[in-house]
């Protein structure tokens, strides 16, 4: 137990409670992004679990309704490796609500085998941070509408092994399902530097984590990485423990002074020189408002 405590540290001591906050969590039906909801909803905020397979989040739906007591956590419909069912999820959201203060880009898959997105993006690059560019983007203005508000993404310490190579976004040339993660990781990042460079004075603040090692689906693609899961379970986190940095960053307050920040067990965390890089991290952000049509500014 003692070993276990020191590997999963990092607890959200925040007391404060979100009634008549709206928060939005993509990939909320398991793992860290169920959890994150939970807690979110167990405050009292009006949730949104945005999911691919809507039967999953109603289910889930149900479960954090009873356990919470809080009835409005709502299920929409958000398949991030489609741009229609985006802007879709966009749409219906900015129609039906007036406010968003809380997005976490949680949503993530891992070590697919060459795959496609339905826009012909590399699945990795295509969900895990084109998706969640386009949604953030799609969703900007009525995060600075409600402001203060905050934009969560969910890295990873795997970012260390990724690379941005912009003659091979797509990872056509040479693909390695492991690495092809970690590369969508650090573009998470960028991202968020990016977004927090840009979002200056506007009252919206952005925060990249990593939520540590944790007992989650994430593995389902890889029978060794699924070995490994289980062999090491007892060390690892479990998604509640891999929930709390994801919530520390989404409503500590006082936190906005370290605007675009990355963060692992609640504190701020070291990230890699290339992720410290502005001009990839601005090459990175023109290249995918190429990519998804977004008109450049
Ligand atoms: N677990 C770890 O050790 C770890 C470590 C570092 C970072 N992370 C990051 O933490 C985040 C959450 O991961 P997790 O561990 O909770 O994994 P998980 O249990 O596999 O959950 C991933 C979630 O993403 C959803 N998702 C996948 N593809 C999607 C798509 N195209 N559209 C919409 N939703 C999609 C999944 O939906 P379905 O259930 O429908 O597939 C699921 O709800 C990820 O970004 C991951 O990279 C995890």
């Amino acid at each position: 137990p003692k070993i276990r405590k020191m590997l999963c540290s990092g607890v959200c001591t925040s007391t404060v409670q979100l009634p008549g906050k709206v928060a939005v969590v993509t990939g909320a039906n398991t793992g860290i992004g169920k959890e994150t909801a939970k807690e979110l909803a167990q405050r009292g905020a009006r949730v949104y679990l945005a999911c691919r397979d809507i039967q999953k989040g109603e289910l889930v739906a149900r479960e954090i309704q009873t356990m919470t007591g809080n009835q409005q956590v709502l299920v929409r419909k958000l398949d991030l490796a489609d741009t229609k069912s985006i802007r879709a999820f966009a749409k219906d959201f900015l129609a039906e609500e007036k406010h968003l203060h809380i997005l976490i880009n949680n949503a993530g898959v891992m070590m697919c085998p060459y795959s496609k997105t339905a826009d012909g993006f590399e699945m990795h690059m295509g969900v895990n941070h084109l998706g969640h560019f386009l949604l953030t983007h799609l969703l900007l203005e009525k995060l600075k509408e409600s402001a203060p508000s905050r934009v969560v993404n969910v890295s990873s310490l795997a970012h260390h092994l990724g690379r941005i190579h912009f003659h091979n976004l797509q990872g056509e040339k040479f693909y390695n399902a492991g690495l092809a993660y970690c590369h969508s990781k650090l573009a998470n990042i960028l991202f968020t530097q990016e977004l927090a460079r840009r979002l200056k004075g506007s009252g919206v603040t952005t925060y990249s984590v990593h939520p540590g090692t944790v007992n989650s689906e994430l593995v389902r693609h890889s029978p060794f990485m699924k070995w490994m899961w289980w062999l090491f379970s007892f060390f690892i986190k479990t998604p509640k423990q891999g929930a709390q940095t994801s919530l520390y960053c989404a409503i500590t307050e006082g936190l906005e002074i370290l605007n675009g920040h990355h963060f692992s067990d609640c504190s701020v965390a070291w990230v890699s020189a290339q992720a410290r890089n502005e001009t990839i991290a601005r090459r990175l952000w023109d290249v995918s408002c190429d990519l998804l049509g977004i008109p450049m500014d």
